[in-house]
């Protein structure tokens, strides 16, 4: 039987007056990989502090893994965007990664023990970083530092990982490792990764939502036309499945976008 690791149930929250988030409604089933796509400011980091239990819904509920996100939060692993870091700071790649313990050492002297330092050793192994340890944070490349604050979500020792825009910083082939690098996460915990790059979505999501303020979720991990003129309201990339595999609809820049014009089988592009 499916076990639901995040249960959302007609959620909605307030922000200056207006909804951020709409009645929204999502399961993810544990071992599950789910992408949520939507355009800037259409609440999708919004959505993850709600499951990180940061942020109060004004209505409706939320289940992490059968119970509060309070009380569930140390089983989520949560890779923030990458301009909350400040990559600045004379931290090793190991001291960043280990940071990622702090949360499960108790008492108000965090002191790291050898079980965090195998942990986070671990880890940066997962991340193939290992020759990477010592070195400064800020000396890394976009991708390198993209694996080390991955690895810093991993050493929470997590059950799902939540990602937010993780692409943002990295460029093509990065991301295809870095896709790669997902496809063997999954194999160890459920994913849910928010992004409005649509180009990130590859063929081992197993669903795909579309959220602007209302979360459309689809049954696939195929991107028609039609899912984005929903969350977007205006001509966008789309990806095919597989992600060199890229079509583009025709856009007509004089043109004002009202609503859908083609079905995903109209596109004609091809790169
Ligand atoms: N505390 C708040 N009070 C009022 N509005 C807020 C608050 N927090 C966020 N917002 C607004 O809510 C909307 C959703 O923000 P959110 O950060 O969730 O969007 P997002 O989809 O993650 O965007 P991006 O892709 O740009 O990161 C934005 O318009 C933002 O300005």
């Amino acid at each position: 039987m499916k076990e639901p690791a995040i249960e959302i149930n007609n959620l909605t929250v307030m922000g200056g007056g207006h909804p951020l988030l709409d009645s929204i409604n999502l399961t993810i089933n544990r071992g599950e990989f789910h992408a949520v796509i939507g355009p800037n400011g259409g609440g999708k980091t919004t959505l993850l502090k709600v499951i990180l239990g940061l942020i109060k819904p004004d209505s409706g509920s939320v289940k992490v893994f059968g119970k509060t996100p309070e009380e569930n939060r140390s089983l989520i692993g949560y890779v923030p965007q990458f301009r909350t870091f400040e990559f600045g700071y004379p931290i090793s790649v190991m001291e960043m990664v280990l940071s990622g313990r702090m949360g499960h050492i108790k008492g108000i002297r965090k002191t790291y023990r050898e079980e965090d330092i195998k942990i986070a050793r671990e880890s940066i192994e997962i991340l193939g970083i290992e020759d990477l340890a010592e070195r400064n944070l800020s000396e890394l490349s976009g991708g390198e530092q993209q694996r080390t604050i991955i690895a810093r979500a991993l050493a929470g020792k997590p059950e799902m990982l939540l990602l937010d825009e993780p692409t943002v910083y990295v460029d093509t082939p990065t991301n295809r490792m870095f896709f790669k690098m997902l496809e063997e996460l999954h194999d160890m915990m459920t994913i849910l990764l928010v992004t409005h790059d649509i180009g990130v979505i590859s063929s081992n999501i197993d669903y795909v939502g579309c959220l602007n303020r209302k979360l459309y979720t689809h049954h696939t991990n195929q991107i028609s036309q039609d899912m984005l003129d929903s969350a977007y309201k205006c001509p966008v990339e789309l990806i095919a499945h597989g992600i060199p595999h890229r079509v583009f609809e025709e856009h007509d820049e004089r043109d004002n976008y009202t609503g859908s014009k083609n079905s995903g089988s109209d596109l004609k592009k091809e790169r």
